[in-house]
């Protein structure tokens, strides 16, 4: 049974366990997951794991693999191994890498979701050109997310704004994790393709992921408490 049915995952980009654990400590299990991200787990290990585990969380472990197929599904299976709930893999590795994932953690039997990034919520057409790619984002996570299912991902990580269309796609119980999520009180940053927590569930999204416009606000837990008003009735 999951811990929360909540679509919020939090997450914390911070560079010491001190940190993390003093956010940590004021979410609640029930309300929220977490994700903890390459920053924050190059940094503390998995020790930041058992910390948030031993606190009820269930953890979105994002480290993106993106490496030859033995290598990701190694990777991916020791992510596994640490009883996350969720890790991913870049699609852009290819059906092969994928599916030795996948089948990694099936041969096992492992519970851990697998997702895979599409293209990153960064990204707008012109970084698309820049690596040669001359399509729409909507075009290229349309054919990742294709990919991605064919070869045995439980969905993808993708902008909210592409999840109408990968819900057509993919059918309704494919994940389409969303971050690029920017309340309106909250600043864009280096995200382009966003959209409010509101406009997101109402879009398709299965799960939100939210980070400085929480854990950088003067006051995150009123700025999260406002996200769930908003998403009241929606989510
Ligand atoms: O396409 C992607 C994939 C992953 N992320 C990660 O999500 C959070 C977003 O944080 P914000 O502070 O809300 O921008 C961050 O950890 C990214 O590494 C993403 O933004 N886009």
């Amino acid at each position: 049974m999951p811990v929360t049915t909540s679509p919020l995952i939090i997450a914390l980009d911070y560079p010491d366990l001190a940190s993390a654990m003093a956010m940590a400590d004021q979410l609640d299990p029930a309300r929220c997951r977490v994700k903890v991200g390459k920053e924050l787990f190059t940094r503390v290990g998995p020790d930041i794991l058992t910390a948030l585990h031993q606190r009820g969380f269930e953890i979105f472990l994002d480290l993106k693999f993106h490496d030859i197929p033995n290598t990701t599904a190694q990777a991916v299976l020791a992510a596994a191994e640490h009883g996350v709930w969720m890790t991913n893999v870049h699609a852009s590795g290819g059906a092969r890498m994928m599916e030795a994932a996948a089948k990694a953690l099936t041969a096992r039997n492992l519970k851990t979701q697998l997702i895979a990034v599409t293209v990153l919520t960064s990204m707008e057409q012109q970084d698309l050109a820049d690596v040669g790619l001359d399509v729409t984002p909507l075009e290229q996570v349309e054919r990742l997310a294709t990919l991605a299912q064919q070869s045995g991902m439980h969905g993808v990580v993708c902008s909210a704004r592409e999840t109408p269309s990968l819900k057509a796609l993919c059918g309704p119980d494919f994940l389409k994790v969303t971050p690029g999520i920017r309340p309106s009180f909250a600043q864009a940053g280096d995200q382009r393709r966003t959209m409010t927590p509101g406009e997101a569930m109402a879009a398709g999204s299965t799960h939100l992921v939210i980070g400085r416009p929480v854990t950088q606000a003067d006051e995150p837990m009123m700025a999260l408490s406002a996200i769930e008003r908003e998403l009241g009735g929606l989510a």
